[in-house]
């Protein structure tokens, strides 16, 4: 049986734009675009585990809101279960530690990327929504 992965990945937006990330080529799913974040260690809440996250990954601090998807899905090393958060900075500017690339997207430009497969509904959703001008 594959193993199950729980991972919380952060859509941070700020003036009007979304912060994605870019995998590096020698990680799982090579350049594809992903929200930033990362599993969540055993004992912590999915909130304190994306507030982990971004502080490693991105040295800075958000305030989580709400949950905007809840995704499973099979990849070849496992089933990624994958829960996305409307994020805010609450302070420093994102440096990128870890990923291959990052930038900022507007609302209409996000489909233009590579996402990873479990990443695709929480795109739609932030599509769908009257989110941004
Ligand atoms: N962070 C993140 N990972 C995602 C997303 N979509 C998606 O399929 N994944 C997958 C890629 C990875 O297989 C897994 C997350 O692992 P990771 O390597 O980013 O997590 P981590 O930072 O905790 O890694 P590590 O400590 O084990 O090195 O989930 C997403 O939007 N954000």
């Amino acid at each position: 049986m594959k193993k199950d992965i729980h991972v919380v990945g952060a859509v941070i937006i700020a003036n009007n734009q979304v912060l994605y990330a870019e995998r590096g080529p020698s990680m799982e799913l090579p350049y594809f675009c992903e929200f930033p974040g990362g599993k969540i260690e055993h004992g912590e809440t999915p909130e304190a585990a994306l507030k982990r996250e971004i502080d490693e990954e991105l040295c800075c601090q958000i305030e989580v809101g709400e949950q905007i998807e809840h995704t499973v899905y099979e990849y070849d090393f496992g089933v990624v279960h994958l829960t996305t958060y409307f994020c805010e900075l609450l302070q420093g500017s994102p440096v990128n530690t870890e990923h291959h690339a990052f930038g900022w997207v507007s609302q209409t430009e996000l489909s233009d990327l590579k996402w990873a497969p479990a990443d695709i509904p929480t795109v739609e959703k932030i599509e769908s929504l009257d989110l941004i001008n």
